[in-house]
């Protein structure tokens, strides 16, 4: 999508070095950086750290992190020690080991001479196949969005509400959830997006915020806790977001604070929609609450937040009293009783293991 004038992707390789660029995401939106990453711990730092981050992002960064690795050493040990050191960066997330699994067995069955090529070739490809699925969750989204659109009559807008940021900047390019959102203005559509700021990390209030900005499309940053009340006054249409790991019975995982949208969006008859590439999918999961591990990450990001100051300088600051305690679960998981339906890349599934099923018979066992 657009940064300014430029048509940018999240990741991509440098035409003239072969380096990998990503954009450091730490510091929207207030400061736009780009930084290449040189060697298996770069891209371990990038993932862990949160300098990429969505999780079909974290996918394709691991993804070229295999590769450069192979680039210096195309051994089976290096390429076993790549996938553990980049498996063990962040624990939600299933595009991660989707794409670690995808390249390792890819790469087992390649000769060792021609292993480098091969690695870059395909991380190359996992990229250009997260732009497609994307665009195409986009169009099955925009349907969803033009039935509302009918519904409410001419010049009305479709409110969407939205949680975390899945939007182009946490995939390669469109995003997921922000995918018929982008696909509905180049429409013509009217939308206004809600945006919730997404504490601790703020996704919303930086990163959603930052793309809807640079795109001109109209909507409001919200705090977390106003989503429900939005409902009960009639102010969300539709509410829409992204997963990180998505179970086989259609059970949803996504930042925390998901959840709550979806009760409310319950109580308040809202439809609520998680768009998602399969990628996102772990069939071998079927009990979302049971099985998936939920990061839990350091309390300093309860205890502080990042943002600008008035001199214009960048700063986190703590915003607690000394020696409270933080608690940090980042992520929470939505029943799939409570979901609408799963924009997938080739349609929209029931949240059910039949409704996947009938979008991806070749997952039956
Ligand atoms: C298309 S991204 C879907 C999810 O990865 C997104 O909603 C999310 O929860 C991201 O969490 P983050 O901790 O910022 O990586």
């Amino acid at each position: 999508m657009k940064v300014g004038d430029t048509h940018y992707r999240s990741i991509w390789r440098n035409e003239d070095d072969g380096k990998v660029m990503i954009i450091d995401q730490r510091w929207l939106p207030h400061e736009f950086r780009i930084v290449s990453l040189d060697g298996l711990d770069d891209f371990a730092t990038a993932i862990r750290d949160m300098w990429v981050r969505g999780a079909p992002l974290i996918g394709a960064t691991a993804a070229y992190g295999v590769a450069v690795e192979m680039a210096r050493d195309a051994s089976d040990a290096a390429l076993d020690n790549a996938w553990e050191v980049l498996h063990a960066t962040r624990p939600t997330a299933i595009n991660l080991r989707w794409a670690l699994d995808d390249m390792r067995s890819m790469l087992r069955n390649t000769p060792v001479e021609r292993r480098a090529d091969e690695a870059m070739r395909r991380a190359a490809e996992i990229c250009d196949m997260d732009v497609e699925t994307n665009r195409q969750i986009g169009l099955h989204g925009l349907e969803i969005l033009r039935e509302i659109a009918r519904k409410k009559g001419p010049g009305e807008p479709v409110n969407v509400l939205t949680h975390c940021n899945a939007g182009w900047i946490a995939t390669v390019d469109w995003g997921t959830a922000t995918s018929p959102i982008y696909q509905a203005v180049e429409d013509g559509m009217n939308v206004h997006v809600w945006v919730d700021e997404t504490r601790p990390r703020n996704q919303g209030a930086q990163l959603t915020s930052w793309e809807l900005n640079s795109h001109g499309i109209d909507h409001h940053l919200v705090v977390d806790n106003a989503g429900g009340h939005l409902m009960q006054h009639g102010d969300v249409d539709v509410v829409i977001v992204g997963t990180d790991r998505t179970t086989a019975s259609g059970d949803v995982c996504n930042k925390i604070g998901t959840y709550l949208k979806a009760l409310a969006a319950r109580d308040n008859d809202i439809p609520f929609y998680v768009a998602l590439p399969s990628s996102t999918i772990d069939w071998t999961v079927h009990d979302g609450l049971a099985e998936i591990p939920i990061e839990e990450r350091n309390q300093d990001e309860v205890t502080r937040v990042f943002g600008k100051l008035d001199d214009g300088s960048t700063a986190h600051v703590q915003i607690s009293p000394d020696g409270t305690p933080g608690a940090n679960p980042a992520f929470d998981v939505t029943p799939a009783r409570l979901v609408t339906g799963l924009i997938t890349e080739r349609g929209v599934a029931e949240a059910s293991e039949e409704g996947l099923l009938k979008l991806f018979p070749e997952k039956k066992r």
